[in-house]
């Protein structure tokens, strides 16, 4: 089959069509000549047999076969003058010839004794009649022989049959050139088009016209030039398309997608240029690094959107103001990069000055109310001793820190001596160290009380603090890391590991099935910490893995950062709430907008901010804000803490108005968390434990 499929046309018509016919024909013919010779051969035996019967007949009434006049007349009589294939033999009684026509022959005694039979010899059938006397006597007079030659007939239709092959093989070669021709007909314009094809393939935009086409292959033709048309289309769109594409992506990777300026590696890139330019030919470039004032507010009150939007119109504003020479680009979140190019410092204050003006008069609405914000923008010349770009944006980026330092929304030109440079510097220490004691656990727990004033059966409260051990086992107040741990978002790590470690020393506690006295731990939440959607999740789960009862933990959120987070706040103490843990606004007060927030926050505890309560006993104001804030809490069946209690005449003044709890170092000072438990439950000493409520 493998051999058939390479065979061109020509050579399968030939092999598949004339091969068999010319076989079967002669088949054919071969059957038929056997067939014909067959027949002629019986029929020649059957007129042999009767010949012989009628010259038998005609003599039986002899008495014996004399004479050759009679033996001729017989002859005659037996019409065989015309075959000439045949012999016949007329003999006497001792089978001595008396006459014979055709070819003569003798037959070999002795003779059978039957009256008719067929003597087969090599290639003679002979006949052999025996002629007898009728009446009276039945006597043998003599024998007739009638020869078949059986040669000369196989020769004739031997003849015949190798005429009618000739004629066949004829019909057949020219059957053969027929199809050589229709076939050649057909393989010709395929190899032209094939070459065709292979032109079209390397370039040629046609197929171009087969000169002996056929209708089907002129069909074939024009459907492949239309092909061959509409690929060209396609192809001219598609260059076209990526060519878009290709200015698209180049477009892309030097451009921030949502403002449309340049984005920070152009920036770079034309900020190595213009470094260069100051090296080579002490030209003068100005780069200013500038970050928005609180715009993170903007994202929490209005969502990103909005924020997104608010970004696209700033970016859009102060790109009106810039040079076309200048490049400005966003270098990601709210901060953005200007370099003035061929500018002298002063002309750069001048203009930052008035892109400063530009932000501060812009106003954003969004859905009815109007928002206005700040930017801090920092200024550092481009100078030759100046070794990279990286360099030259740390220097800028440090100076609008120092800008933010300054109260936000001010310029600052670059100065290496910047005091508020060194601070950064020393917070910068504090946030590898920070890290570093989450993962060495070098922090160490440390708790304050806050006691009921009024009812002395209500739960005591350990609020719980953070330390940090230093290399020579001393104790670091927070204040010295915290702040750095808020400016450099680690403010979530940290509490995280307060939860974690806070929960650890309780466990104990609840393991020894101890009927314990009633107590709440309280931990503070900061506002990252608040702003954190996976928080819930992370607290529930500490719930679980240290089997503590939710009833004995209290978590403290300070107003400001809960009104910043409102909505996850909200949900947080709506779902923690529900399984027994308590909440309480820290600090409050210290907004300016207490009391309307006061509404929707459901906590169970007000810690009145200290402020009020340190000069409670001199300062009206303050005692006057305290019975508000005391007044109102009552209102909504709020308990009410109060801290920064730092002696007796104030704690008095504080029980008198009715608040609830007292915390401060006339009552107790910190001390270790796991100490303080271990006093609560009675295992050591509560000699220092006691707080000084005796009054
Ligand atoms: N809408 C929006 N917000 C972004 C995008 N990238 C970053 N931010 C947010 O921008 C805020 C940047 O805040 P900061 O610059 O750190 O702080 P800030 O609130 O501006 O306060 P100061 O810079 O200290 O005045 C963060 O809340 C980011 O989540 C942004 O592409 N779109």
């Amino acid at each position: 089959m493998q051999f058939l499929q390479n065979l061109s046309i020509q050579a399968r018509l030939l092999l598949l069509v004339i091969a068999p016919v010319f076989a079967l024909s002669c088949t054919l013919l071969m059957f038929d000549f056997q067939d014909q010779l067959q027949r002629e051969e019986s029929k020649l035996s059957q007129h042999a047999l009767t010949t012989a019967k009628f010259l038998s007949a005609v003599v039986h009434n002899q008495s014996e076969l004399h004479g050759q006049q009679y033996i001729d007349r017989l002859l005659k009589a037996s019409q065989l003058e015309h075959e000439p294939y045949m012999s016949l033999v007329i003999a006497d009684a001792n089978n001595r010839s008396l006459a014979s026509l055709g070819t003569s022959f003798n037959v070999e005694q002795p003779l059978p004794q039957q009256d008719t039979v067929v003597l087969q010899q090599s290639s003679f059938d002979i006949t052999m009649v025996r002629v007898f006397t009728t009446e009276p006597k039945h006597v043998l007079i003599g024998y007739i022989f009638v020869a078949i030659d059986k040669a000369s007939l196989i020769e004739d239709h031997r003849q015949a049959f190798i005429k009618n092959v000739g004629y066949i093989t004829l019909g057949l070669m020219l059957c053969s050139i027929l199809v050589y021709w229709v076939s050649r007909s057909i393989s010709q314009p395929i190899r032209e088009m094939t070459t065709a094809l292979k032109k079209f393939m390397i370039g040629n935009q046609e197929v171009s016209q087969v000169k002996h086409s056929l209708p089907e292959i002129q069909t074939l033709q024009t459907t492949l030039n239309e092909i061959s048309r509409e690929m060209q289309h396609a192809e001219a769109d598609m260059r076209d398309r990526i060519q878009d594409a290709q200015a698209q992506l180049r477009y892309q990777a030097r451009h921030d997608a949502l403002t449309g300026l340049v984005n920070r590696q152009e920036l770079e890139r034309r900020l190595q240029q213009a470094l260069d330019d100051v090296k080579q030919h002490r030209a003068s470039h100005i780069f200013c690094y500038m970050d928005l004032d609180q715009f993170r507010v903007i994202n929490d009150t209005c969502g990103h959107l909005a924020g997104d939007e608010m970004l696209r119109q700033i970016s859009m504003i102060l790109s009106q103001r810039i040079r076309a020479e200048d490049t400005f680009a966003r270098l990601g979140g709210d901060e953005f990069g200007l370099l003035l190019s061929y500018c002298e410092v002063e002309k750069a204050i001048e203009i930052t000055a008035q892109l400063r003006q530009m932000v501060e008069t812009f106003r954003f609405m969004h859905e009815g109310r109007l928002f206005q914000t700040g930017i801090s923008i920092g200024i550092v010349e481009i100078t030759a001793d100046l070794k990279d770009v990286g360099q030259i944006t740390r220097h800028a980026d440090a100076a609008c820190y120092v800008a933010k330092d300054n109260g936000r929304n001010q310029i600052h030109l670059f100065h290496p001596e910047d005091n508020v440079l060194l601070k950064r510097h020393v917070e910068m220490e504090w946030v590898s160290r920070i890290n570093e004691a989450i993962d060495q656990n070098d922090f160490v727990l440390y708790c304050q009380g806050i006691y009921p004033l009024q009812n002395r059966d209500l739960p005591p409260f350990y609020e719980v603090l953070i330390r940090k051990r230093d290399e020579q086992g001393g104790i670091i107040p927070p204040a010295e890391f915290l702040p750095s741990a808020e400016r450099y978002q680690l403010m979530t790590k940290i509490d995280r590991w307060v939860i974690q470690h806070a929960f650890m020393a309780l466990q104990p506690l609840f393991k020894m099935q101890q009927q314990t006295k009633p107590f709440i731990v309280s931990i503070n939440l900061s506002g990252m910490s608040l702003g954190d959607p996976n928080l819930l999740a992370y607290i529930k789960e500490c719930f679980s893995t240290y089997d503590i009862p939710a009833n004995h933990v209290c978590f403290e959120v300070t107003e400001t950062s809960a009104i910043i987070n409102i909505d996850n706040t909200i949900k947080l103490i709506q779902e923690l709430k529900r399984m027994g843990t308590r909440f309480m606004l820290d600090d409050f007060g210290s907004g300016m907008s207490s009391f309307s927030y006061l509404k929707h926050l459901p906590v169970n505890f007000l810690k009145m901010d200290g402020s009020y309560v340190r000069d409670i006993t001199h300062n009206k104001v303050d005692l006057a804000m305290a019975k508000a804030i005391q007044s109102v809490a009552e209102s909504m069946e709020i308990e009410t803490i109060a801290e920064y209690v730092e002696d007796l005449a104030a704690l008095e003044c504080l029980k008198q108005i009715g608040v609830s709890y007292a915390q401060g170092f006339y009552l107790n000072k910190p001390q270790p968390l796991s100490e303080a438990l271990a006093r609560h439950i009675g295992t050591i000493s509560a000699q220092h434990s006691t707080a000084r409520l005796d009054i």
